[in-house]
């Protein structure tokens, strides 16, 4: 591997992945247990936090609001310590605007977190993150009764104006979004009443699922969750299992490097993240699970894929996109290697990311020769069993932490020549030891 400044060259990998790995904490949860116990009264344990940039934008964002966070690294590279919350006090007004950096969740679950309170904050982040939609949280946060400033405006840098008269909604949010449900139900943890969320599809749960252990119940069902307001949270201890979102560009080098057979150890099965584990089946792959145990009520355990010789395309319906929101780029080079075609149903909200992933795939796609196209909402991709890298690809990741990823397993598995990755330093966003885990794996005859 040959580092060019921003960009890297990646060759094929010279031998199948085999054996045992753990991926790094899930970033969703990391996210969860940091932000939650910077809410609840006392000092919360936190074990297997995820050490990347998005994490570290909630780590500082609860500091300039007034939690204390003790949070050490630990030799598999995990954070762990404890964070004091501010608690029934409230969060401390900071004296300058909040960066949340590249971090979607961030952003978004803190508009909900400081919307009952009376303070007034500016959230801000990189480039890619202040052209992301935030209308879809501040609409029922204002319903609530919170305020954002400018009014009316979609995008970062906005104030928010919260209130201690805070109402609870019953919000039919149009988009199955967990951040959009996590803002709403969080504000609603303040808030007079109820306050109740339904989507078009269930998205991931982790709110609902670690919600009680920080003293608030909740109730949840499939494309719904709901609290009762106001209510107490208390500080509790978080084991961080990790992340599938992680531990699916593991399996897809799998099911794509002859000879390969995994294992990847220690990751959340929660059912809401591991639709990628079912396409993959779908498209001929033998993956597994096996339940090991629970980290609070996130069930985790191992995820078993081996090679698949004969992989053919398969159809994802637009209810399940969730379920695989952030693994849609992996899964589409998994698609260009199989034969026909492949098709992801509903994939818009894919457009309101990092980067557009849509369009992300198609023009990657396309330097492999691979036909990818846009019907609808729909997106197709032509896949092709003899695929074989041509030379003197370049991908370039945009910044885009999935996509970095993606193009580099392209080169890694392709069989043919190396490729160049441009922006691959992207992986720390949610996967920085990616390549070395990868690396790890491999096994030289
Ligand atoms: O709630 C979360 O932790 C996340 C929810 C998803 O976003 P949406 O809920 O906006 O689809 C996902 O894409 C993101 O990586 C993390
Ligand atoms: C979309 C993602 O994260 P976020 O929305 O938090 O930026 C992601 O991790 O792929």
């Amino acid at each position: 591997m040959d580092t060019h400044g921003n960009s890297i060259t990646i060759a094929a990998l010279e031998g199948p992945l085999m054996g045992s790995v753990r991926v790094p904490g899930d970033k969703s949860i990391s996210h969860r247990a940091v932000l939650f116990s910077a809410m609840a009264q006392g000092t919360s344990r936190l074990s297997g936090v995820l050490d990347s940039d998005d994490v570290r934008s909630s780590v500082r964002a609860v500091q300039q609001l007034g939690a204390s966070v003790n949070l050490e690294k630990m030799a598999d590279g995990s954070l762990a310590g404890g964070i004091t919350g501010w608690g029934p006090a409230g969060p401390k007004q900071p004296d300058a605007p909040i960066d949340c950096g590249n971090s979607g969740t961030t952003s978004r679950l803190l508009m909900g977190i400081l919307a009952p309170w009376e303070c007034k904050v500016t959230l801000t982040g990189d480039d890619s993150l202040q052209r992301r939609p935030m209308r879809r949280v501040t609409t029922p946060l204002v319903r609530m009764g919170a305020r954002f400033y400018p009014e009316d405006k979609d995008t970062l840098p906005l104030e928010v104006c919260g209130t201690k008269g805070l109402r609870g909604i019953e919000y039919d949010s149009p988009v199955a979004s967990a951040q959009v449900k996590t803002a709403v139900l969080l504000a609603g943890v303040f808030a007079q009443g109820t306050t109740v969320v339904t989507e078009p599809s269930p998205s991931r749960n982790h709110t609902e699922l670690m919600l009680p252990l920080y003293g608030v119940s909740t109730t949840a069902a499939s494309g719904m969750g709901s609290v009762e307001g106001p209510a107490a949270m208390h500080a509790c201890e978080i084991d961080v299992p990790g992340d599938p979102s992680s531990a699916a560009f593991l399996a897809c080098a799998a099911a794509l490097v002859p000879g390969s057979a995994i294992q990847i150890e220690n990751v959340s099965l929660n059912p809401a993240r591991i639709g990628f584990l079912r396409t993959l089946e779908q498209m001929g792959v033998d993956a597994s699970r096996r339940s090991v145990g629970s980290a609070g009520k996130e069930l985790s355990g191992i995820i078993s894929v081996q090679y698949c010789e004969k992989l053919h395309g398969c159809e994802v319906p637009a209810e399940k996109i969730a379920s695989l929101v952030d693994e849609v780029p992996v899964l589409s080079l998994v698609a260009a290697h199989a034969r026909g075609v492949t098709v992801f149903r509903g994939v818009e909200e894919l457009r309101l990311k990092e980067t557009d992933r849509v369009a992300g795939i198609i023009e990657g796609l396309s330097l492999l020769d691979v036909n990818a196209w846009m019907d609808g909402n729909d997106l197709y991709i032509e896949g092709n069993p003899d695929l074989k890298v041509p030379e003197g690809i370049v991908f370039d990741s945009k910044g885009d932490h999935r996509f970095a990823m993606t193009w580099a397993l392209a080169g890694l598995v392709g069989g043919g020549a190396p490729v160049q990755v441009r922006g691959f330093e992207s992986v720390s966003v949610s996967y920085p030891g990616f390549m070395e885990d990868i690396r790890s794996l491999v096994r030289v005859s």
